[in-house]
């Protein structure tokens, strides 16, 4: 069986990723399975507040559980997306690379599966603009992400969702995939050094 498609759409918070994932699942011609971070830690948050409200809180270093948790819940991410890539189903991975481990990780388990990279581009100002206009998120929050999203140089494709509407990006990006014109931006890039301080 062949391997799925894996669309990574590489952005800042705000920058566009999730309305042209629905574009593009909205099309009928090529089926996409939608992998966001966001929706799995609101379901890992939303268990933990339904479940427990009322938990005195424990003698343990919450630094330290937060980072358990987090990399156990972005492992789970990365490997759903292997195996529904493995079962042949195309998958947009919608999140955000918010720093070299998080980066290397997933570059270790996908680097050797066909993944078309998407640079999902969009300036500061009208990032700010967009995030006092949705007002789920902090101001600012795509500033604080955007020199390190924005450090991979290599894509096989990008997209100014300022410029194009959701549509048109998701058109783009269906055209290059129907062009046959391959993959190979993701593999050029390499793994991060990362300092121990
Ligand atoms: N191409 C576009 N043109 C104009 N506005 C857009 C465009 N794409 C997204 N927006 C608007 O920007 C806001 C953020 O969009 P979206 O949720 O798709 O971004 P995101 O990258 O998935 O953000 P996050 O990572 O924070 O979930 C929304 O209000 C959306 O309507």
């Amino acid at each position: 069986m062949n391997q799925g498609l894996i669309v990574f759409l590489n952005g800042t918070s705000s920058s566009g990723k999730t309305s042209i994932s629905t574009e593009l699942i909205n099309q009928k011609e090529i089926p996409f399975y939608h992998l966001s971070i966001d929706d799995i830690f609101n379901n890992y948050n939303d268990f933990v507040n339904n479940k427990f409200p009322d938990e005195p809180p424990r003698g343990i270093d919450h630094q330290v559980v937060s980072q358990i948790v987090d990399d156990s819940i972005l492992s789970v991410y990365h490997s759903t997306i292997k195996l529904l890539s493995e079962l042949g189903f195309n998958v947009i991975v919608d999140t955000i690379i918010a720093n070299d481990k998080y980066f290397n990780d997933f570059y270790d388990l996908l680097v050797d599966y066909p993944i078309l990279f998407v640079g999902v581009r969009c300036s500061k100002e009208e990032l700010t603009r967009r995030e006092q206009s949705r007002g789920d998120r902090l101001i600012g929050l795509a500033h604080s992400q955007f020199d390190k999203v924005y450090s991979y140089n290599e894509y096989d494709l990008e997209v100014n969702t300022e410029k194009l509407s959701p549509t048109e990006c998701a058109d783009k990006i269906l055209s290059f995939i129907k062009s046959d014109q391959g993959y190979s931006a993701f593999k050029k890039l390499s793994k991060r050094e990362i300092s121990v301080s």
